[in-house]
């Protein structure tokens, strides 16, 4: 892979933007197991509830699935090759569940545990640090057949799998994130039934992100006993900074619906050892089947929390009725706004002002952003490099806001890139490209972008200022 470093148009303020950044910082860009890897029937590996969702008509966009998605599984030279010659610090990837233990529980499948000591044996080959998300919503299917995360016995599952993965892992891996996103598990996959298992069932969404935060609790210690003494583990969570439209009353009570909806349904039990005062109620539901102790499991302490942030959430007031916490009625586009491929505000200030908010709330002693980053209609005429402008700037501006949130404090330690490369985006299938390296699917061809060479820019920047 050529050098790419010399191919990137950094402005003079881009120079400085590195600069800002504290000795040690860290740099990286993330993927997730289903989304990348293909070889979703080799050497072992079992069925998940992605497998599942994608076989079945009208779920996923044109009926694509993760079959063959960017061939990762048969490309980990290239790829970590890819991650060296952009100077990545960092990659934070998945374990796909079903590679290691195809029915969920019992019997290992050791060629499954072989690809991923091979993937971290050949970062830490080129300098670059793992970063091992445990869980990004590849549910063994025979888990679900039981019930999925709705059922209890699954986080005693999901723990088990945890202390199989850091037995083999844990010598090498330093860095554990359990899981990612248990809101977008719980909510999309068992209340509205837009993502897998494709479950319809509020009351269900409840039950399974308390089950999801119990698997969370279980697991570190776990990990922790086949790690490293200098390894931490921490849990990533999806998190928005919630803004009010207006000043009426029904803006702020709805504002702050909106929150303990989108934010605290998970940050408090995690970080505070309770679920939000009134949250069920607000709701409409009953409250999850919670047994004694399984808060004080929850609320183990953990090293750090990983924040996946891409936009911000804009409430107005509803005057006719009191909404449900998950009914809040959010501002409808705004003409002068930017928005993405994915429908999503560009609002750079989003990130910076949720991580101070999450500094000043919660006691958090190191943050990490886990993903940021934007769909953009990208194109590639069969030679070249994919001019991605838009990408630049949202890339640009919201890593200015990092600098301010450190800036004023906030314990932030380092930042991944959604996506290393374009991947399978769940519903929208492969329509949605968010990498900053293009893939080429018929070729499997991996084109760096605009948005790659920026990037490896701004990381040497910043590597030859300390
Ligand atoms: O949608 C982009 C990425 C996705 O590819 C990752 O696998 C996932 O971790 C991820 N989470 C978000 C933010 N959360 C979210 C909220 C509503 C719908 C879908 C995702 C974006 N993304």
């Amino acid at each position: 892979m050529q050098d790419i470093h010399n191919m990137s148009q950094l402005t003079s303020a881009d120079l400085e933007l590195a600069r800002a950044f504290p000795e040690g910082f860290l740099w990286g860009a993330a993927t997730a197991s289903y989304q990348i890897e293909g070889g979703a029937f080799e050497d072992g590996r079992g069925s998940s509830i992605w497998d599942d969702f994608s076989a079945t008509p009208g779920k996923v966009f044109q009926g694509e699935n993760g079959n063959v998605a960017a061939d990762h599984y048969h490309r980990l030279a290239e790829d970590t090759e890819l991650m060296s010659s952009l100077g990545l610090g960092a990659y934070r990837f998945s374990i796909a569940w079903p590679r290691i233990l195809p029915e969920g529980r019992g019997a290992i499948n050791n060629a499954g545990l072989d690809f991923y000591d091979r993937l971290v044996d050949g970062l830490l080959a080129k300098g670059i640090t793992p970063y091992v998300t445990l869980y990004h919503w590849d549910l063994p299917s025979p888990l679900q057949q039981e019930g999925g995360w709705v059922k209890r016995e699954t986080a005693f599952a999901y723990a088990d799998f945890a202390e199989v993965v850091a037995k083999r892992l844990g010598d090498r891996v330093t860095n554990w994130i359990t899981l990612n996103e248990p809101w977008c598990s719980a909510y999309l996959g068992y209340g509205i039934g837009i993502h897998a298992p494709g479950v319809q069932d509020r009351q269900a969404a409840l039950d399974a992100g308390h089950h999801l935060m119990l698997g969370h609790g279980l697991a570190v210690p776990r990990i922790r006993a086949h790690s490293a003494p200098n390894s931490q583990v921490g849990i990533t969570l999806n998190l928005a900074h919630v803004y009010a439209n207006d000043e009426r009353p029904e803006t702020q009570r709805d504002v702050a619906l909106a929150d303990a909806f989108s934010n605290r349904w998970f940050l408090d039990p995690i970080l505070r050892g309770h679920y939000t005062e009134g949250f069920f109620e607000q709701l409409g539901l009953n409250a999850p089947p919670v047994q004694d102790g399984d808060l004080a499991t929850i609320s183990t302490p953990i090293d750090f929390l990983g924040v996946n942030n891409y936009t911000r959430l804009l409430v107005k007031g509803n005057t006719e009725r009191i909404p449900l916490a998950d009914q809040v009625s959010l501002v409808a586009p705004i003409p002068s706004a930017c928005y993405t491929e994915m429908g999503w505000e560009v609002y750079p200030n989003g990130l910076r002002d949720l991580l101070l908010r999450l500094t000043k709330d919660y006691a958090v002693s190191k943050l990490y952003v886990t993903e940021n980053g934007a769909a953009f209609k990208d194109a590639w005429n069969g030679n070249g490099h994919v001019s991605d402008p838009r990408r630049v700037d949202y890339l640009r501006t919201h890593i200015a806001g990092l600098a301010e949130a450190i800036q004023q404090g906030a314990p932030l330690r380092g930042y991944f890139v959604w996506s290393l490369m374009d991947n399978f985006e769940w519903a929208e299938g492969y329509s949605k490209r968010f990498g900053i390296v293009y893939i080429d699917y018929p070729t499997q061809k991996r084109v760096v972008k605009e948005s790659g060479y920026w990037y490896a820019g701004l990381l040497k920047a910043f590597n030859q200022a300390h």
